[in-house]
């Protein structure tokens, strides 16, 4: 039986069956890199433009990517405003032809957090020319759904700082924005598990994005794959009704009654 046909992930006009999407940084080569994404079953990886050299395919990740048929997205990553974002983002759409983009404006570069006046800005900008915008930004429920209103196709909240791996640090605030999104969640950054990924699942996010946790692993392929089930595991779980968290011990058969019976 297959829990999870007809469950597609919609954002802007395309339809995903995955609901993991990846990333191309920190993998020791990119053979390890396009071993782990494939594993991973995802359809969407994300890459920064200064990662894609253009002009020399021969070793650069760009072709094997197309070659497998990734749906690229291309993200700002590096921009410190909304001009330099929305710039970036132009130049993304350029050279590789594609009008979506995952914008990232993180001017900070120890904890990377996102800026969230700079980024609501550059979405106002990019959606009204014409991009699909997956603004990546803090677990903050308020701007979410300001992004939602100015027309993102998705939001993405994080789960800890990028590059943390440690996991759902923000899952009150995802819990928030998941019930009060008319947009996809996607949580992005800090996912250190298969378990954080299937765990925001659970809560009800429509995907995840994990590139730290897959490129690091020991096994990058094998972690890749861990993900791909993590991810359909938390799914089918959302849509089996999880039970209710109880603060007593209750006991599955209940052997009372027999016992004095016996008595
Ligand atoms: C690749 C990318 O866009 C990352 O900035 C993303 O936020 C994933 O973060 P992790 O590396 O923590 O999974």
């Amino acid at each position: 039986m297959n829990f999870l046909e007809n469950d597609p992930l919609i954002i802007g006009d395309h339809t995903f069956s995955s609901r993991l999407f990846t990333g191309t940084g920190k993998y020791a080569t990119s053979d390890s890199m396009m071993d782990s994404i494939k594993a991973s079953g995802s359809e969407l990886v994300t890459l920064s433009l200064r990662r894609v050299d253009l002009e020399n395919h021969s070793d650069n990740i760009l072709s094997p990517l197309q070659q497998h048929g990734m749906k690229l997205l291309p993200n700002t990553s590096g921009a410190r405003s909304a001009k330099e974002a929305v710039f970036a983002a132009n130049l993304a759409r350029e050279a590789l032809a594609t009008n979506w983009v995952k914008l990232e404006i993180h001017p900070d570069p120890r904890y990377l957090m996102p800026d969230p006046i700079e980024t609501l800005e550059a979405a106002e900008i990019l959606v009204k020319q014409g991009f699909i915008v997956m603004p990546y930004v803090h677990a903050d429920p308020v701007l979410c759904k300001r992004l939602e209103e100015v027309g993102c196709q998705c939001v993405m909240p994080l789960g800890a700082p990028i590059g943390s791996n440690k996991g759902l640090a923000s899952r009150t605030f995802l819990d928030i924005i998941i019930e009060q999104s008319r947009v996809p969640v996607i949580v992005d950054a800090g996912i250190g598990s298969p378990a954080d990924a299937a765990l925001a699942m659970q809560l009800g996010a429509d995907g995840v994005l994990v590139n730290t946790a897959m490129a690091v692993a020991r096994k990058p392929a094998a972690m890749g794959y861990a993900f791909r089930l993590a991810v359909e595991a938390g799914r089918v779980a959302y849509h089996s009704g999880l039970g209710e968290v109880e603060g007593q011990a209750m006991a599955s058969s209940p052997m009372t009654d027999f016992l004095v019976g016996l008595s």
